[in-house]
């Protein structure tokens, strides 16, 4: 079993053992047909991948690293906000007419700001801190813009990242931490698929900054599954998982912004069979 069946299943578990159901309160997300979608919820649930280990994928499905990967780039790499610079449809429903979810996600990342070291965005910010002040404690990325929420067609769910750096005994490069926040987090749908994007993205870093990927702590405030999720998850929470499968990224990118999707890829990833056309909340 993965490590991140293991993680999973246990969330899962304790979701539908001891979560709350939301049904009858004043909920925003409604499904296609236009009934409210209800979940069971839990607060403050914290997951620890220790990627040195092990690749965070799980193997009871098949999350679809590369689209994941492609997601994460739109946002941290080509700062889009607009949907056609994606190769997946996954933000279709939050799109408007010209293909932008507003001032969401990439917008934000690529909003440059004045730093005492010049103007830069966040994620060039990250970069500069980790490569010349890598034991800094600043190290972070924020894109819950308050004075932009009204532009945003939906608010980030996974808004916050806090990169540390790590210098173990004996070891001779450093060691690159992250800790995401997750305000809100749709098990089924997108829990690996969050998880494995930012899995990718320690590895990128590190692999530019000439570091050992570490720990990703994922912390989530409202882990929930949708009410139609819940008979899927049952029945994928019982399926017999694998071994997580070798994860390699290509060696030859030094830069972070030549990543491509095809730069990642597992090997030996053997999975459960997908479940088709699981519903997405709007
Ligand atoms: N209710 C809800 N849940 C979410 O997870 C979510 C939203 N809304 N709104 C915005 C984005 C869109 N997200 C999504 C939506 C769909 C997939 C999805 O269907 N993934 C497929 C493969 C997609 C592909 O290959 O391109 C999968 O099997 O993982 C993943 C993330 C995550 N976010
Ligand atoms: O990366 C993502 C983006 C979105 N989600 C989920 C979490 C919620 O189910 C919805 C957003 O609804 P809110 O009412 O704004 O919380 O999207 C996710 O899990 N991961």
């Amino acid at each position: 079993m993965s490590l991140a069946d293991e993680i999973f299943v246990n969330m899962c578990r304790d979701i539908l053992e001891n979560g709350t159901s939301t049904e009858g309160e004043k909920v925003r997300p409604h499904w296609e047909d236009g009934s409210k979608a209800y979940t069971i919820k839990k607060f403050g649930v914290v997951n620890r991948y220790d990627l040195s280990k092990e690749f965070p994928i799980m193997t009871l499905r098949r999350t679809a690293l590369k689209s994941a990967t492609d997601e994460m780039l739109w946002i941290w790499q080509r700062k889009s906000n607009n949907i056609k610079d994606l190769n997946s449809h996954i933000w279709d429903e939050w799109a408007d007419e010209d293909g932008s979810i507003g001032k969401a996600y990439g917008y934000q990342m690529g909003v440059k700001h004045q730093y005492k070291e010049g103007r830069m965005d966040q994620v060039d910010r990250v970069i500069y801190d980790l490569k010349n002040n890598p034991f800094s404690r600043r190290i972070m990325t924020n894109i819950y813009v308050h004075q932009d929420l009204h532009e945003m067609n939906l608010y980030p769910c996974a808004y916050s990242v806090t990169f540390n750096v790590t210098q173990k005994k004996g070891a001779d490069r450093l060691t690159l931490n992250a800790i995401l926040n997750q305000r809100s987090q749709d098990v089924l749908t997108a829990n690996n698929w969050n998880v494995v994007q930012y899995a990718v993205l320690i590895h990128m870093l590190a692999q530019v900054c000439d570091m050992e990927a570490g720990e990703l702590v994922h912390v989530i405030a409202d882990a929930h599954i949708y009410d139609r999720h819940v008979p899927m998850v049952r029945e994928l929470i019982k399926r017999t998982p694998y071994p997580a499968p070798a994860f390699d990224l290509n060696p030859e990118v030094k830069d972070f912004y030549q990543f491509t999707r095809d730069d990642v890829r597992v090997e030996n990833y053997v999975t459960g069979e997908q479940i088709r056309d699981i519903p997405v909340a709007i």
